[in-house]
């Protein structure tokens, strides 16, 4: 269904989140969670791993990769030695990797172009820390659609916390009505919900190996394309 048949009109704002929404990243994150695995001494966990792992931001996908755990970012789960020590090579390995193995989904371009055109304003809000984010967008060609982007380290608070998505909103000053959420996880979901902002859930990227559907995103759309 269209954007305007959805919305019922065109939002001022829309914002997006970056890993599983605009972006298919997990083949470089897994490269570089492999990297930092076997420079530790540590079985490799692959792509199918941290499609699961990823969503709640850089240091709690090293934990649970560190703990080979969902639950490895609970505390006492990972030494802090070890964890300073992976994250160190995690860092370095994903700086070197970023945007080299991942692809931007079908119909992101042409949604973000269209909405351009339309004078909507457009910002990330990922979990993913800000310089990484910034460096995955400029790799990938996105970096002009975008007003802001607001990584999981540039406020106090990360998604499934509403305030990145109420800090956009009172940047653009509009009112929450006419914003917009698009994202792949519950984290998107649950944020947008707590701002009393509508969000939009794409089935195709990471939440955690569950349906989009069960964390209830007022709309579901099979990719952005659909929208236009
Ligand atoms: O880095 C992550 O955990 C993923 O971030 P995102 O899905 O919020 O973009
Ligand atoms: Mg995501």
């Amino acid at each position: 269904m269209k954007l305007l048949e959805l919305f019922g009109r065109l939002p001022a704002v829309i914002m997006y989140d970056l890993d599983g929404t605009l972006v298919d990243s997990v083949p470089d994150l897994a490269w570089s969670i492999d990297q930092m695995l076997t420079q530790l001494g540590m079985p490799a966990a692959g792509e199918d791993k941290v499609r699961l792992w990823v969503g709640n931001g850089v240091p709690v996908m090293v934990k649970r990769a560190l703990a080979d755990d969902m639950d490895g970012d609970q505390p006492g789960r990972v030494d802090e030695a070890l964890f300073e020590k992976g994250y160190a090579l995690f860092r370095e390995a994903y700086s070197a990797s970023c945007g080299k193995f991942s692809d931007v989904y079908p119909g992101v371009v042409e949604f973000l172009t269209a909405m351009q055109a339309q004078g909507v304003k457009q910002a990330v809000v990922t979990n993913k820390s800000g310089n990484f984010s910034a460096q995955l967008l400029e790799e990938k060609g996105l970096t002009q659609f975008f007003f802001q982007v607001i990584g999981g380290d540039t406020l106090p608070e990360k998604k499934p916390h509403p305030l990145p998505l109420l800090h956009v909103v009172e940047q653009c000053n509009v009112s929450v009505e006419d914003a917009l959420m698009v994202g792949d996880s519950k984290n998107d979901v649950i944020a947008a919900k707590a701002a009393g902002i509508r969000v939009i859930g794409l089935p195709y990227g990471y939440n955690h190996g569950q349906p989009i559907e069960t964390a209830e995103p007022d709309w579901v759309v099979s990719d952005l394309s659909e929208l236009i």
